[in-house]
């Protein structure tokens, strides 16, 4: 923590936590004293890595209104390297309201606290505005003092929106983030207003880190759960962009509390503390008295034992540093009633006038005592419900060198996972459990207490509170540049005054829409069941589009004909179902390109596999068109979903599909099997040339606009289009007057004309929410198709109804022939035909 010189080359490092790792007290009027602020989040970062330049960002510990004040406070502060944020009238809603009253019990499996009906000033809302507001308050002073290439450290609960904030405000700023709570089940989590938003706040960072693999789990399966977004080795994947989570258990600097031990004062400490406790096993518990340490359970704990141990009275005392904390929270004040209550009850029960078994003390102690205390411990006691980490343990283990103590240490713990091989595991919450592991430490014979020791101690020794910050920082080092390039893949938003521009200018327009995700009603208001249903409010806009002579429209889809049939077959259009194998216009008859004799073997037994996981996943469903099998689960639980989708492959590749002539494709939350080599781009040459064809079309397409909610492998036909507008291939053959102005010489001769007469500024690609797309342009969702289809009806009324055959006589299309007819007399070429 000492400052930084001028020319200091380093990388420059913002470490944002709640608590600065000092803490003010007013001393005179403008000065200011400093102190170590508690906590393990503090601890761990003070060991933090000295390859970066670090500032600290956070709150100072006290209000300070007066200018002049937070000048002095923040001079004071300077020479520390911290930077104070001032939350004053937001601290109270913010820090004891929102960030421990709601979001650390949720976060430790305590459940949400009931909102005071009587109290309308402090709801769940106004603490979350407050919440809202003191990130902003952090934004605002980083970016006061950032200088570029800077990295931004956000720690902890209290700070889920600053990510989000950071990335807004420069989207080039690498942001991690670390949780030092344990992050809950999805269940718990669940139970948090808001909590989609907290998510997606935080998932803008470029790292996420857990201190165990259980919580960083949980994390994931979270956002699964809640935001739907997918989960890869690497993370989060949500809208193609990626958001590294991995685990970095933190830990302690275990040479600080190794050399402290040695010095004199400690020493001194020791001895004294011997001699106090002389004849006697000492308890250690040091907890900052938090709901989540489970100190009541460690007292009933420790009265059990003292009840079923008659011979242990007056041999054992219990020590209990109970660091006072949060002492505006009610659910705290309460604790301490009821510490305070049990400690009275223990010691009335089990003291004497020379002897009390339990010593509670409720304040904090400076790092010299609290090192000695450690030192002459014979068990340390952890109970902890639930807890990230708990330092303390380690502390424990970095102090006893000279005793071999035995830690009895809650499963709850992140600890538990790291120093699990070395202590006693105990649940704290089963009370004759914990009483034996005490009975178990206290008599635990010294070659057995040395092993256990061993291992705990090169666990603490090496993973140390640097090793943890350089760590960290090295992935989110490595992991920025991942996250820009995908995110300089992520294609901008349609233009969409542009696109209406070029529409209204073409004589020959091409629309094709995908239907699924994008003509379909919003999901929210689909039935579970889901039978795809256009969605009603594009009814209108609709037949306007399909009524305009120079639009042509075509629903290119996975569907089969019965949906296509159904939805579509009143307008005045092109179907193309099971993704173009059949085609028809909307008032003709179903035309198959299908070989006939296609390997179909595999329809009937895949099917049975459908059905049996259908019936077995609640809120799935399956569909079946003649050459396509395909199983949603988009409604049902998806880890289960998952889950199922899993086992329901294995059972399809062992029978029905080994060897077939299909191919498989793994949606978002779908399972499909179709017939090989059948996608979008593979079709829609065969579907355009049949339409031309049928049509008699005899000027190109001079507008394309192509957007759907593709599979990835669908979305070739965007490939197919860019691939056009390179080098045009897709032609058609009409037959043609050859002009002469000699009557008896007109014939009738064969030319090819190019289907598609694109270039960069009139063809439209849009995939539709998805950002990871080989389309030009994204679209947000399907409200904005309704939307932008609207716009291009109105953009050109149309004045009449023609049918789907009737736009062979306009001007323009002569205007085409006559091109093409004199190109070919000037080139003497009779084209070729390519369809
Ligand atoms: O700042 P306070 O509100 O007084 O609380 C102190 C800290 O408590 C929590 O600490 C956690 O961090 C430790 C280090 O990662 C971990 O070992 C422990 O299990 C956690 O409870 C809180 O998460 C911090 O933000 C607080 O500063
Ligand atoms: O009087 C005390 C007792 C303990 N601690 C420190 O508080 C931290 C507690 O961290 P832990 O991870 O165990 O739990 P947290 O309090 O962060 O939830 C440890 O580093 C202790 O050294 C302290 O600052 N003052």
């Amino acid at each position: 923590m000492t400052n930084g010189s001028a020319c200091d080359q380093r990388p420059r490092l913002l470490v944002v936590a709640n608590r600065l790792p000092v803490s003010a007290k007013k001393t005179g009027e403008n000065s200011w004293s400093l102190k170590m602020s508690p906590g393990g989040l503090v601890s761990g970062l003070l060991g933090v890595t000295s390859q970066f330049d670090t500032k600290w960002v956070g709150w100072p510990g006290v209000d300070v209104i007066n200018e002049v004040e937070k000048a002095a406070l923040s001079k004071s502060l300077t020479e520390v390297n911290c930077i104070p944020v001032f939350l004053n009238e937001v601290f109270d809603q913010y820090y004891n309201g929102y960030c421990n009253g709601i979001l650390c019990p949720i976060l430790h499996h305590m459940g949400l606290p009931e909102e005071d009906p009587h109290d309308t000033t402090k709801t769940f809302e106004t603490q979350y505005d407050a919440y809202k507001k003191a990130n902003r308050m952090f934004l605002d002073v980083i970016v006061e003092n950032y200088e570029e290439g800077d990295i931004v450290w956000c720690h902890d609960y209290h700070l889920m929106f600053l990510p989000k904030f950071l990335k807004e405000y420069n989207n080039k700023i690498k942001v991690g983030w670390f949780l030092h709570s344990p992050f809950p089940s999805s269940e718990v989590y669940k139970t948090l207003p808001s909590r989609s938003e907290l998510l997606r706040a935080i998932l803008r960072a470029d790292l996420l880190g857990f201190h165990t693999y259980d919580f960083a789990r949980h994390f994931i399966r979270t956002c699964t759960r809640i935001l739907g977004v997918e989960a890869t080795h690497e993370g989060v994947v949500d809208q193609g962009r990626v958001t590294r989570v991995a685990v970095f258990p933190i830990g302690i600097d275990p040479d600080r509390f190794i050399r402290t031990c040695k010095l004199p004062e400690a020493t001194q400490q020791i001895n004294e503390l011997k001699e106090r406790f002389a004849g006697k096993k000492v308890i250690l518990g040091v907890d900052r008295l938090d709901p989540i340490k489970g100190i009541p359970q460690k007292y009933l704990a420790f009265e059990k034992f003292l009840e079923e141990n008659p011979n242990w009275r007056h041999k054992v005392v219990l020590v209990q540093i109970a660091v006072p904390t949060r002492n505006d929270v009610p659910e705290y004040r309460k604790l301490k009633d009821q510490v305070h209550g049990l400690v009275g009850r223990i010691n009335g029960r089990f003291g004497s006038v020379s002897s009390l078994p339990i010593h509670h003390l409720d304040c904090s102690v400076d790092f010299s005592y609290l090192c000695a205390l450690y030192a002459i411990a014979d068990v340390m006691l952890v109970t902890s419900l639930r807890d990230g980490m708990n330092l303390v343990s380690y502390e424990f283990v970095a102090c006893q060198e000279a005793k071999k103590g035995v830690l009895v240490l809650s499963e709850f713990a992140g600890a538990g996972q790291s120093l699990g091989a070395g202590a006693l595991l105990v649940n704290p919450c089963d009370v004759t459990e914990v009483s034996s592991a005490i009975k178990e430490a206290l008599i635990m014979p010294a070659d057995e207490r040395e092993k256990r020791y061993r291992v705990n101690f090169q666990y603490v020794y090496i993973h140390s509170a640097k090793k943890w910050g350089d760590d960290f920082m090295s992935v989110l080092n490595d992991t920025t540049p991942e996250s820009e390039m995908q995110l300089r893949k992520i294609p901008h938003e349609l233009p969409q005054q542009d696109m209406i521009q070029q529409y209204s200018q073409s004589n020959n327009r091409l629309i094709i829409l995908g239907f699924y995700g994008t003509l379909t009603a919003p999901m929210s208001s689909q039935t579970k069941e889901m039978d795809l249903k256009l969605n009603s409010e594009l009814k209108g806009t609709l037949r306007a589009l399909c009524n305009d002579p120079k639009t042509t429209v075509v629903v290119l889809s996975r569907s089969g004909r019965d949906i296509l049939d159904k939805n579509f077959g009143k307008y005045n259009m092109w179907l193309a179902a099971e993704n173009g194998r059949f085609l028809k216009h909307s008032n003709g008859e179903w035309v198959t390109n299908m070989p006939q004799n296609m390997n179909l073997d595999w329809v009937d037994g895949a099917r049975n596999v459908f059905q049996y996981f259908t019936d077995r996943t609640p809120r799935s469903f399956f569909k079946a068109s003649g050459t396509s099998l395909v199983w949603n689960y988009e409604h049902a639980d998806v880890e289960f979903g998952r889950a199922q989708a899993r086992d329901m492959l294995q059972y399809l590749w062992g029978g029905p599909i080994s060897n077939a002539p299909v191919d498989v494709v793994r949606g978002n939350h779908s399972v499909e099997v179709h017939a090989i080599g059948e996608t979008k781009g593979t079709e829609i040459g065969r579907v355009l040339g049949e339409i031309v064809h049928r049509k008699s079309m005899t000027t190109p397409f001079d507008f394309v606009f192509c957007s759907g909610y593709f599979l990835e492998k669908d979305e070739d036909i965007y490939t197919f289009f860019e691939s056009e507008i390179l080098s045009p291939k897709l032609s058609h053959e009409i037959r043609s007057k050859s002009p002469s102005s000699n009557h008896s010489l007109k014939k009738k001769r064969k030319v090819s004309l190019n289907v598609l007469d694109l270039k960069k500024e009139n063809y439209f690609s849009a995939a539709i929410g998805q950002t990871r797309t080989k389309a030009r342009y994204v679209i947000h969702s399907s409200h904005d198709v309704v939307d932008l289809l609207h716009k291009l009806a109105v953009a050109v009324p149309t004045t009449r109804l023609t049918d789907s055959f009737g736009d062979t006589n306009n001007t323009s299309s002569k205007s085409w022939i006559n091109s093409v007819e004199r190109k070919e007399l000037v080139n003497g070429d009779t084209g070729q035909i390519d369809m």
